[in-house]
């Protein structure tokens, strides 16, 4: 199921691939940051659509068939894909920009604390 030719993939990377697509298809003038958004939406209803109706199905998708799962990693790099071309566009640095709010995260959200929670609910 894999795609490419690389062994790594950074979000570096993705970004610079986004890149070039579009300077090679003279499509910057396209990429500005609402449309880009409004693909971005567009292509989480296309994530959506895979799972609706289906009820709720167990981790690792075991009864899904590989042309389904090929179909949801198309999905979910779509998302992914116009997430990170955003993200460039906006001259926001994505990766430093998680890594910053999995920190806040940690501290919003104390083990111990979210340990009790659990407890009480
Ligand atoms: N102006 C565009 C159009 C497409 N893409 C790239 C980013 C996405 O990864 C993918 C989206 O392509 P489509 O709009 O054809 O969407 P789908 O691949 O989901 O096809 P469909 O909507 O027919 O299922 O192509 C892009 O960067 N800029």
């Amino acid at each position: 199921m894999t795609g490419g030719e690389e062994t790594s993939v950074t979000l570096d990377l993705l970004k610079k691939k986004m890149d070039d697509f579009a300077k090679e298809r003279d499509w910057e003038k396209f990429h500005s940051p609402r449309n880009l958004l409004l693909a971005l939406v567009g292509e989480v209803g296309e994530l959506s659509e895979i799972f609706q109706w289906k009820g709720e199905v167990p981790k690792g998708l075991p009864d899904w068939k590989e042309n389904e799962k090929l179909h949801l990693g198309e999905e979910l790099s779509d998302v992914l894909l116009y997430l990170v071309r955003l993200s460039d566009i906006c001259g926001i640095d994505l990766g430093q920009a998680a890594l910053r709010k999995v920190q806040l995260n940690a501290i919003k959200y104390p083990v111990k604390k979210s340990n009790e929670e659990q407890v009480d609910n």
